[in-house]
């Protein structure tokens, strides 16, 4: 490629990388203004068309991204790694299954986990590759920046819906074990403050803890503006939308920002691309995969739909299934990988 042409595309990438984040933040925005707007005026959506956006923004959107980041991750990695990988992920997502039986209220709350540290740890990359970060100068504030944006995600919702979330909950449970509600209930009404102040304290820490160490930089601001805007949507917005439209509009729109970014700084060596019949059959394997774990546990769950009609009961479901793959997508794509990371930054 010519010097040119180069800088052209390098141009083009920025502009895209750019309109990722900017677009994530206009629709989380446009979702907080509206559903602000409605809690005011009491005309907030039904529970039947919050789990239909919740699962098509889900199933639909979100979860296409979740297989297209394995396979960015692996595809020049060879195969000894790719097999390991494979390995590993299978046994998480087992030990995951195997831990709904022995102990649900743990996997529960596992589960939960998981969903703070995907979208806590993934964010932070996203800041490290495209927001700013510099602000960010400590393994332990590095820490508590992934844990105030990853907790956004799930704490606040419990504190300002806290109905709704014990609901759902008590669904998931009622998948394994209809006999632990109460016992989750009671859990969930003394933990919910406990979550809610220890997250207020982190917020706050956060914030004064990167000022004191920004020097000035705007990436501060950035991260101020970026919190302030996830807490005010996840309080604002009702939790079954507001987690059904963050994974796919906030999560993997801002994930293919920064798979630009990595690419435009470490472009590829096109010798080393996997041909295209192999790149099909990869996916189409792939894809097969997650269908035989969300069979898996339709098949092993004692009341796959739950205790309560179609529609909870999907929801439920997925959101069960969704969080053991995505265990082993932090795990094993992310922690356990020293090398690079499935959310790699160059
Ligand atoms: C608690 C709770 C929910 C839980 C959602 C979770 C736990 C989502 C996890 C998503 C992940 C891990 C996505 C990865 O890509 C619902 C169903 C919104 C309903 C309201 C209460």
């Amino acid at each position: 490629m010519g010097t040119g042409t180069w800088q052209l595309a390098e141009r083009r990438t920025r502009r895209i990388e750019n309109w990722t984040i900017q677009a994530s933040r206009g629709a989380l925005l446009a979702l907080f203004v509206v559903f602000a707007a409605a809690g005011l005026t009491g005309s907030i959506p039904s529970l039947e068309v919050q789990m239909i956006i919740y699962l098509v923004g889900m199933v639909g959107l979100n979860l296409p991204h979740g297989g297209y980041e394995h396979f960015e991750n692996l595809r020049r990695r060879g195969l000894p790694m790719g097999a390991k990988y494979v390995a590993m992920y299978v046994t998480f997502v087992a030990g995951f299954i195997a831990l709904f039986f022995i102990t649900p209220l743990i996997a529960l709350s596992l589960a939960f986990a998981t969903a703070v540290a995907k979208g806590g740890h993934g964010d932070l990359r996203v800041m490290d590759a495209l927001v700013g970060s510099d602000h960010l100068q400590s393994d332990l504030q590095r820490g508590l920046a992934a844990f105030v944006r990853g907790g956004a995600v799930m704490i606040v919702p419990l504190v300002f819906w806290p109905e709704t979330f014990y609901g759902f909950a008590s669904y998931m449970i009622s998948m394994f074990d209809p006999g632990a509600v109460g016992a989750l209930h009671t859990r969930m009404e003394l933990m919910t403050p406990i979550l809610g102040g220890a997250y207020g304290l982190a917020l706050v820490a956060h914030l004064v803890w990167g000022y004191a160490t920004s020097g000035g930089s705007t990436a501060w601001l950035a991260d101020l503006g970026e919190t302030s805007l996830l807490v005010g949507y996840f309080a604002a917005v009702p939790v079954v939308v507001s987690i059904g439209l963050y994974f796919p509009l906030w999560y993997s729109m801002r994930q293919s920002g920064r798979t630009f970014a990595a690419h435009r700084k470490e472009p590829a060596d096109e010798s080393q691309g996997l041909p295209v019949p192999i790149v099909w059959g990869v996916l189409i394997v792939g894809a097969l995969a997650t269908g035989l774990v969300a069979a898996t546990l339709w098949l092993v769950a004692p009341n796959p739909l739950g205790t309560q009609g179609l529609l909870p009961g999907l929801v439920a479901f997925y959101t069960i299934f969704i969080c053991i793959v995505a265990l082993p997508h932090v795990v094993v794509g992310e922690w356990l990988d020293f090398k690079r990371g499935i959310w790699y930054v160059p």
